[in-house]
């Protein structure tokens, strides 16, 4: 078995922990028990980073004991247990104590990893305001002399500006800062982020008052996302002093933004949580916004002044280590209900108002539009109802067309009548056969002659006829075409090309993928929204197999001959692998162990609620599906995606649109990524 494979290093993940023990003040030798204990409890979940409370080591609220030397004394030796300890502990640890350097005490935070220390860091804002009295003991960084010092026989770097590095895990690059270091306005943090650190952990003590937890989420997830990395914040909790303050335990941990874990607060003994940091992420989304290196050049000094400390650590690469994170099985549609519905209604008026803007600044009033009883065109349907009311013109200035062919089963034209009917539009019906027939004839087409020739030509010359009619139509009507096609048909090629569904006036659709539009359709049935007394209709979409409906079943089946997902694999697949190579750049095995991670049970992770047939994949189907996407998308594709009609994006997944998010060459191989198939085994 490949285990690599199913490990989270292998893509580019790290397992991080933040823990708060339980403390004793002063009492160094029953504080680094505790510490060593829940650093073990890190390194036995295969974490590579630790990180402890500021001043953890002594306990925070030691107030003028600071100044005993028999406590100073015992902290060094408490840190001297902590290096003893990691030789045989794979992780680096973080600890908080207070440090003598030239006659001068800093409030310190020491890595230590491999068996020694690889660096200290002294807090460089010391409060020194209501309850804080810091200046009364220690030195801020800047009042340091030295940027090194003797500990233990060995000089180690001391200062605030070190990153250290794993060095056989190098986007592992962390920052320390300490506490009051992320309450200022500029924080150290942001230049050693700028200056290449993708961690950055903060030992804080902190006491609890109200109200606080919240801001200090606030603060973490900003300075996460600001600096594009992830943040482990500590603080003290049960054991610190309470003579004039009360102390809760909060561990959180951020990844640009969003919180991947956070502790219970008020707890009475050690806790510890984890996350897997996306590492590979962080580094892309760097790459991407280009600002960000902007903003290095412009603090290029202080950028400079960083020093990396490198270690290597024994991890469990080799094991399986499986992810420890939700992966959401649909990424653009959320699990959580009220991020759901408000997400539906963003991209409806997203969606409403770029229509407007284009009817209003062409100053054209009506559109026309082709409604097979399908999903992606009820959807656009619904926007352009939703745009009328918002314009103040009546829905019968949408024109809208069924269009029978070859193939169209009764349901979705009988479905297409009721929907044009139910959302009040002009409906008309045009049999397309005849000219269709025509144009089979004209090019000597075999079905011209009887024959059951269903090939491509016979599939194409009725998309085609359909657009030809919806632009005649709009020419001889005075209106614009409404395009339907979706962002996961753009992306598979998935659509006739020109005289086709692929061209339109505009398209409304063009950003939203497969897994959205079917959740939107569902949201308006369930909220009313748009169409009243529409849910019974809408239902009846959402419930019929996808089909370009382009080859006649057999005689007397209502069942479409073409089902599209069994040629382009299943949407829900399809999407995940569109949103995570176009927005991340990810190679598919590292797409392939995410997928796996949110599709190979269907009995874990969370579903959005009323969703309806429930799918696991195995890894065989998930590297075959994924097969079929990079083919398509790499290599036969981009010719169709380079001419789109104009379209508004809709969310930060991307859009396939030539003029912003996708610039890509009609004509490139797409071996790299089909080699990279071989990297993903065949079964779990
Ligand atoms: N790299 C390249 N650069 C420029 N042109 C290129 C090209 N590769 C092919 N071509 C040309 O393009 C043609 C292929 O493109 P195209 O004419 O579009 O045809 P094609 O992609 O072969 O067929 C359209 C497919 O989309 C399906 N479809 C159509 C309509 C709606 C839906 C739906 O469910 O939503 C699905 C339909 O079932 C069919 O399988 C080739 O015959 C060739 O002439
Ligand atoms: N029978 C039809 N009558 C009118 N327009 C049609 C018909 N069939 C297809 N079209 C137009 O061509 C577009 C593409 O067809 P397709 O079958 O891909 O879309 P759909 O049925 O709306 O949605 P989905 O692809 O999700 O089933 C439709 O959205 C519609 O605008
Ligand atoms: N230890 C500290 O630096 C505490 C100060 C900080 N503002 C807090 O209350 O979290």
């Amino acid at each position: 078995m490949n285990n690599r494979f199913f490990n989270l290093y292998s893509h580019g993940f790290a397992r991080v922990a933040v823990a708060i023990p339980r403390c004793r003040i002063a009492d160094p030798a029953y504080n680094v028990e505790q510490t060593v204990a829940l650093a073990r409890q890190a390194a036995e979940q295969g974490a590579a980073l630790v990180a402890f409370p500021e001043l953890g080591l002594s306990a925070y609220s030691c107030d003028d004991l600071f100044h005993q030397k028999a406590l100073l004394d015992a902290c060094e030796e408490a840190l001297a247990a902590v290096v003893e300890a990691s030789n045989t502990l794979p992780v680096a640890m973080v600890v908080g104590l207070p440090l003598r350097v030239n006659h001068q005490l800093f409030n310190c935070a020491a890595v230590v990893a491999s068996g020694r220390v690889l660096g200290l860091v002294p807090k460089s804002f010391l409060p020194n305001y209501g309850e804080f009295y810091e200046s009364r003991q220690f030195s801020a960084a800047e009042c340091a002399a030295v940027d090194a010092i003797e500990l233990f026989g060995e000089s180690v770097p001391f200062g605030p500006n070190q990153v250290f590095e794993v060095e056989n895990l190098p986007l592992l690059r962390f920052h320390v800062e300490i506490c009051e270091d992320v309450w200022v306005p500029v924080p150290p943090s942001s230049f050693a982020a700028m200056a290449g650190a993708t961690v950055l952990v903060n030992l804080s003590a902190s006491n609890v008052l109200v109200g606080k937890s919240t801001y200090r989420h606030q603060l973490v997830s900003q300075q996460s996302a600001r600096c594009m990395a992830a943040y482990l914040y500590t603080s003290a909790g049960r054991g610190e002093s309470t003579t004039d303050m009360a102390w809760d335990g909060q561990a959180i941990i951020y990844e640009k933004g969003e919180m991947l874990a956070e502790s219970a607060r008020f707890l009475d003994e050690s806790h510890i949580i984890f996350a897997d940091v996306d590492l590979e992420r962080l580094s892309q989304e760097r790459m991407r916004a280009t600002t960000f290196a902007q903003s290095a050049r412009r603090h290029a000094q202080e950028v400079a002044s960083f020093r990396v400390q490198r270690v290597k650590l024994a991890l469990p690469f080799e094991t399986t280590l499986p992810l420890n994170r939700e992966i959401e099985r649909f990424p653009y549609v959320p699990a959580d209900r009220a991020l759901r519905d408000e997400r539906c209604t963003e991209v409806y008026n997203i969606q409403v108002q770029a229509l407007i803007q284009r009817l209003s600044s062409s100053g054209i009033q009506k559109v026309v539009i082709g409604v097979s009883g399908g999903l992606d065109s009820t959807h656009a349907l619904l926007v352009c109802a939703a745009a009328m009311d918002r314009l103040g013109l009546p829905r019968t200035n949408i024109l809208a067309y069924t269009m029978p062919g070859f193939a169209t089963s009764g349901r979705t034209l009988q479905q297409a009548h009721a929907l044009m009917e139910v959302v009040g539009c002009s409906a008309k019906e045009i049999d397309i056969r005849p000219s269709c027939l025509q144009m089979l004839k004209d090019l000597g087409h075999p079905y011209a002659e009887g024959k059951e020739q269903y090939d491509v030509t016979f599939e194409n010359v009725q998309a085609g006829e359909r657009t030809n009619h919806l632009f005649r139509l709009a020419n001889h009507l005075g209106a614009i075409v409404i395009g339907t096609g979706d962002l996961s048909e753009l992306a598979l090629g998935w659509c006739t090309y020109g005289v086709g569904d692929h061209m339109s006036h505009y398209n409304v659709n063009a950003s939203v993928p497969k897994t959205l539009i079917t959740h939107l359709v569902r949201w308006v049935a369930e909220t009313g929204a748009v169409v009243k007394g529409g849910a019974e209709v809408l239902l009846n979409v959402l419930g019929t197999e996808i089909s370009p409906e382009l080859v006649p079943g057999k005689e007397g089946d209502d069942k479409p001959a073409q089902i599209t997902e069994s040629v382009i694999g299943p949407y829900e697949l399809q999407d995940f692998n569109l949103y995570y190579i176009l927005r991340y750049g990810f190679t598919p095995s590292k797409v392939a162990f995410l997928s796996y991670s949110a599709w190979r049970s269907k009995n874990e992770g969370r579903w959005p609620d009323e969703h309806g047939a429930r799918n696991e994949y195995e890894l065989d189907a998930i590297k075959r599906n994924l097969s079929i996407f990079l083919f398509r998308f790499f290599k036969t594709s981009q010719f169709k995606r380079s001419c789109v009609p104009n379209g508004p994006k809709v969310g930060n997944g991307g859009s396939l649109s030539p003029r912003g998010d996708w610039r890509a060459p009609s004509d490139s191989e797409a071996t790299v990524w089909l080699d990279d198939l071989a990297n993903i085994p065949d079964q779990q």
